[in-house]
């Protein structure tokens, strides 16, 4: 099985076997030092920087622990300055940016955050970088799931030097996934910033997610600079997108929207600038006490578990013995370093800054995203954090074939060991034996999710109709969340039940107001009530409405889509529970209920939603040597039913004569091809016909 890394590996710190011996970026010229015997040579460096490192003395070999190099003028050499060269503890938290790069989806993030890179020399230009093709490098979409869908899931950090007024800048930029699923990747990333740097897309203008990422970074106390992006397309109209930018998001008149191309590079060097000079420095403390916001964290197969944080206050370093106030658990620090975009070992880290600890944690359920870590033994004011990730969805996930439970239950779990957003609890079903209730964020989450597991781990899985987590308020007051309609009550229980609520969020459309008509429409089929209609600029409508989060979750996005020829936008937050009048509906094969195939509605929706269901399965079950009744039972009554009628199946009635061969050739491919069936009852479906159902 081969596993993908979903980041480059942590290099292991380069042991030298002589001073002389140095690594490629020291040769051009250093300044070689060693702590245990403090003597210091300097080369001549007639063109580059030049280089400090610092070694210890074991076993009469100086062996140099992690090196780091220092510019001692920032004014000798011009151009972009290597940041695996530079001694990172000369940026005192005043020469520090800590920024997010936020937008709507494919507004331009990664492109911005590649030339951002290569601008500042982090990264080769795709001319020199070995095997580069073109332009898009988008180095910081570092899984297989992002470079093939062209989307980012995971935010990224990556560090950078800029120059600005004579003097160099420790850059640390966070680049964001654009889609909603992923917002609290955002909120994470906003975090760990003081600064957001919004794009907005000069031909398509303010979106959804603009609008929403805008209001987070807002709420995160952040100064946003918004950019106009791709200003390169002929479509672009970069003044009327300026206009509605400064109305909708009340950006000041005096204040400046630098207008780029990141695609081609074209103003990105002066948003360099701009970052610098707008954005706030962290009012972090060098001479406190250490503390650091946990942001992220991810597993690594030779490492372990990659703590991201945001240093605070203070400075940790190698070997420092360090705790976290969340689970009160110690650790010693194997590692400290800083993402260049790849993992770059630093001998420690400092306030402002923001970069990656290795604490040999033995799983990633260890380092709770929001937690602080403090000097072991010390007082500390513990961070504020953040909420947990909460699962909006959860849909029964179970392998394909029965026999590979163990190879999918080891491919989830490692799987959560990198996305801990998704909840795992094991279920069974009557239908499909042993399997798991995932919670994830979305369904392109959980799209996402499903193809990981085959892509990186080889395991293909059956994941059921994704339900919202619904709330039962029993009679005497008890509440219960419901994740599965199996478990949701039916008729006979109801006797029990005081309210049954779901979750609602409110949404925000944004679309040219030709569309009007269609959007009002589609949110009324889908039981919306409208909040809020305004014009965001001469030809578009910005619309507020309050939706079930169950009626978003399949074909809403879609329809939205096809209805405004894809010019609508769409973003939405959680608002709570209402009480609605839901009803469970129940499938049945041969009067045998099929529990994968059961689905929580609304009543007014129950009848329509049988009659499709019974419809699609009478077309995917083949006809078998009996009768095959579909029925779907809701509050205790049949309201649709369909009939497949029997028939009886002879392979061999073909083959008269005496060849037996022919005959037995048959009968085997008979066998074979009632393994691949599944059995539902007393009623065999084929593999594919079966999944044509459960998966939508
Ligand atoms: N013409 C032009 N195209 C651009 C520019 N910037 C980005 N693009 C293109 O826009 C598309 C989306 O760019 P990305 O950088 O992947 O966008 P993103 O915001 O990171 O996307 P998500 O992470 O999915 O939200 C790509 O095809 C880019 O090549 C630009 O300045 N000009």
């Amino acid at each position: 099985m081969r596993v993908l890394q979903p980041r480059t590996r942590i290099p292991t710190p380069v042991n030298l076997k002589s001073a002389h011996d140095t690594p490629h970026f020291l040769r051009r010229g250093l300044a070689l030092r060693s702590m245990a015997t403090p003597t210091t040579r300097t080369l001549a460096c007639p063109n580059g920087p030049l280089f400090s490192s610092w070694a210890t003395k074991s076993n009469n070999l100086a062996s140099i622990g992690t090196c780091t190099a220092q510019r001692w003028s920032s004014t000798n050499v011009d151009g972009p300055m290597d940041i695996k060269s530079v001694d990172l503890s000369q940026f005192p938290p005043e020469r520090v940016r800590n920024f997010s790069i936020i937008a709507h989806i494919d507004h331009g993030k990664s492109t911005l955050a590649d030339r951002l890179l290569e601008i500042t020399g982090t990264i080769p230009t795709p001319s020199s970088a070995p095997g580069s093709s073109g332009r898009n490098q988008q180095v910081l979409d570092k899984l297989k799931v992002e470079r093939e869908r062209g989307i980012t899931v995971k935010a990224q950090t990556a560090s950078m030097l800029h120059k600005f007024g004579g003097k160099w800048y420790l850059l640390n930029l966070i680049d964001t996934p654009g889609h909603v699923d992923f917002a609290y990747e955002v909120s994470r990333s906003l975090a760990a910033s003081q600064g957001s740097l919004l794009l907005v897309d000069a031909s398509q203008g303010v979106q959804a997610q603009t609008v929403a990422n805008y209001h987070l970074a807002k709420a995160n106390n952040l100064t946003i600079i918004p950019v106009l992006n791709k200003i390169d397309l002929p479509g672009a109209d970069p003044d009327s997108v300026e206009d509605s930018v400064r109305m909708v998001l009340e950006i000041a008149e005096d204040m400046e929207i630098p207008r780029i191309s990141a695609k081609k590079g074209e103003g990105v060097e002066a948003l360099l600038d701009l970052i610098i000079e707008k954005l706030p420095a962290p009012t972090s403390k060098l001479t406190s006490s250490f503390r650091s916001l946990l942001f992220d964290n991810w597993y690594d197969t030779y490492v372990g578990v990659v703590c991201l944080v945001a240093v605070i206050d203070g400075k940790v370093g190698k070997g420092d013995k360090i705790a976290s106030a969340g689970t009160g658990l110690k650790y010693e620090v194997s590692q400290v370093g800083i993402m260049a975009p790849d993992p770059m070992p630093l001998l420690a880290l400092h306030a402002g800054q923001v970069g990656y600890l290795i604490l040999g944690m033995k799983s990633s359920h260890e380092a709770r995203v929001g937690d602080t870590f403090y000097h072991h033994g010390q007082d500390v004011d513990v961070l504020p954090g953040f909420q947990p990730a909460k699962s909006m969805l959860f849909a029964g996930v179970y392998p394909v074939d029965s026999t590979e439970f163990e190879k999918l239950s080891e491919a989830i779990n490692r799987l959560t060991l990198n996305d801990s957003s998704v909840s795992v609890a094991r279920e069974t079903s009557a239908a499909l034996g042993q399997g798991f209730r995932l919670g994830f964020l979305g369904t392109l989450h959980m799209d996402v999710f499903r193809q990981r597991l085959e892509e990186e781990y080889g395991a293909t899985a059956i994941l059921s109709s994704p339900v919202v987590p619904y709330k039962i308020i029993r009679k005497g007051g008890s509440e219960q969340i419901i994740n599965n309609p199996a478990a949701f009550p039916d008729h006979s229980e109801r006797a029990n039940v005081d309210d049954i609520q779901e979750p609602m969020v409110r949404a925000t459309l944004i679309f040219p107001e030709e569309y009007l008509g269609e959007m009002m429409q589609l949110c009324g089929d889908h039981r919306g009530e409208q909040e809020d209609y305004t014009y965001l600029d001469d030809t578009r409508i910005i619309m507020k409405y309050r939706l079930p989060m169950g009626e978003i979750l399949t074909d809403f996005y879609d329809e939205l889509k096809s209805l405004s020829s894809g010019y609508a936008t769409f973003d939405y937050d959680d608002i709570g529970y209402q009480s609605s009048d839901l009803v469970r509906m129940n499938v049945l094969l041969n009067s045998k209920p099929v529990d994968v195939l059961s689905s929580v509605l609304h009543r007014s929706q129950a009848e329509r939603a049988s009659k499709i269901i019974t419809k699609r399965l009478k077309d995917v079950i083949d006809r078998q040597l009996f009768e095959v009744v579909i029925q779907a039972e809701v509050a205790g009554k049949i309201i649709a039913r369909e009939t497949v009628s029997a028939l009886r199946k002879n392979v061999t009635a073909k083959c008269y004569g005496g060849d037996i061969t022919r005959k037995m050739k048959l009968l085997e491919k008979q066998k074979e091809g009632k393994k691949k069936m599944r059995a539902i009852g007393n009623v065999k479906l084929s593999q594919e016909a079966f999944l044509s159902i459960v998966k939508k």
